[in-house]
């Protein structure tokens, strides 16, 4: 398998701030889930967030998508403050994946990507259950969207089997399709690449090279280090829900701090994907 990376030439950032964290701060009773976390994300980006486990990554994603209120702090996105309210979220232009695949087992890989449109639709109610001409074309606009997004994520043939139905590495492809369908400039993916095998994750990397290259900003949280180191511009360590680095490759595997809060495993990039490239 030819594993060299995709050489796609990156748009280069235009240096708008898509989005803008400001002291984040994330409190459970006594618990002090993510501290103080600043962030920003530009056009043109992809950025990663990692960590040892209980961190506070997933944590801090919540906060940014208005699944939970930040105990402090601020999020904006395109200069304006988001409320904390998901369907806001997404409207705005921020998407997510979760870590635990959410999709519709029961309905079609189709199906499920129509249900990520439903926030770019404008047809109301009335409309649907009328089901007059505009909610027609507003219903064959999502449809050939909805296709796009599969022939893209490559998908396509399999639109009318059941999403339970897909092997994993689909399903993921398929939660990333979903999280399209709304018309993003931001892509959140939580450990898009967990549970994935050797092949799968590299198939991952073009995947999230080619969003990029269509425009979309990424902000990525991952455990595997090749993925994260291959594919991001700058990359935050979170420890202890604090943001203790951020910056490129070097700054990140070089830092005593990160060093220490991996118990001293090498960040060099081949940690976990040293061994499974071997067993390609
Ligand atoms: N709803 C909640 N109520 C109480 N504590 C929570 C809640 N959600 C997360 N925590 C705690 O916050 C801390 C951070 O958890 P979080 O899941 O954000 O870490 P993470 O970095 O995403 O970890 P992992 O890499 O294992 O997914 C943990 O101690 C967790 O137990």
């Amino acid at each position: 398998m030819n594993t060299e990376m995709t050489t796609t030439t990156a748009p280069a950032p235009t240096g708008t701030t898509l989005l803008d964290v400001r002291g984040v701060t994330m409190r459970f009773g006594g618990l002090t889930a993510v501290n103080n976390v600043d962030l920003t994300v530009s056009e043109g980006e992809i950025i990663g967030l990692i960590g040892p486990n209980g961190a506070g990554k997933t944590t801090f994603f919540n906060c940014l998508t208005g699944l939970y209120v930040p105990t402090e702090g601020t999020v904006s996105y395109k200069g304006n403050l988001l409320p904390p309210k998901p369907h806001r979220v997404t409207q705005a232009g921020i998407a997510r994946t979760f870590q635990n695949i959410r999709l519709f087992a029961n309905m079609t890989v189709l199906e499920n990507v129509l249900v990520g449109r439903h926030s770019r639709t404008k047809e109301g109610l009335f409309s649907a259950i009328l089901r007059g001409p505009g909610y027609r074309r507003a219903e064959s606009e999502s449809h050939d969207r909805a296709m796009e997004l599969l022939e893209f994520t490559g998908l396509a043939a399999k639109a009318d089997h059941l999403a339970r139905n897909l092997p994993y590495g689909e399903q993921r492809k398929l939660e990333i399709a979903r999280a399209l369908a709304s018309d993003p400039g931001l892509l959140l993916l939580d450990e898009p690449t967990a549970g994935m095998n050797p092949q799968e994750t590299r198939a991952a990397e073009e995947l999230v090279f080619a969003i990029r290259d269509r425009g979309i900003a990424i902000l990525v949280i991952e455990h595997d280090m090749r993925f994260i180191f291959n594919l991001c511009d700058r990359t935050a360590v979170l420890v202890q829900g604090q943001k203790i680095v951020e910056g490129d490759r070097e700054t990140v595997q070089n830092d005593e701090r990160v060093i220490t809060a991996y118990l001293g495993a090498p960040l060099e990039g081949t940690g976990a994907a040293a061994s499974t490239e071997a067993d390609q």
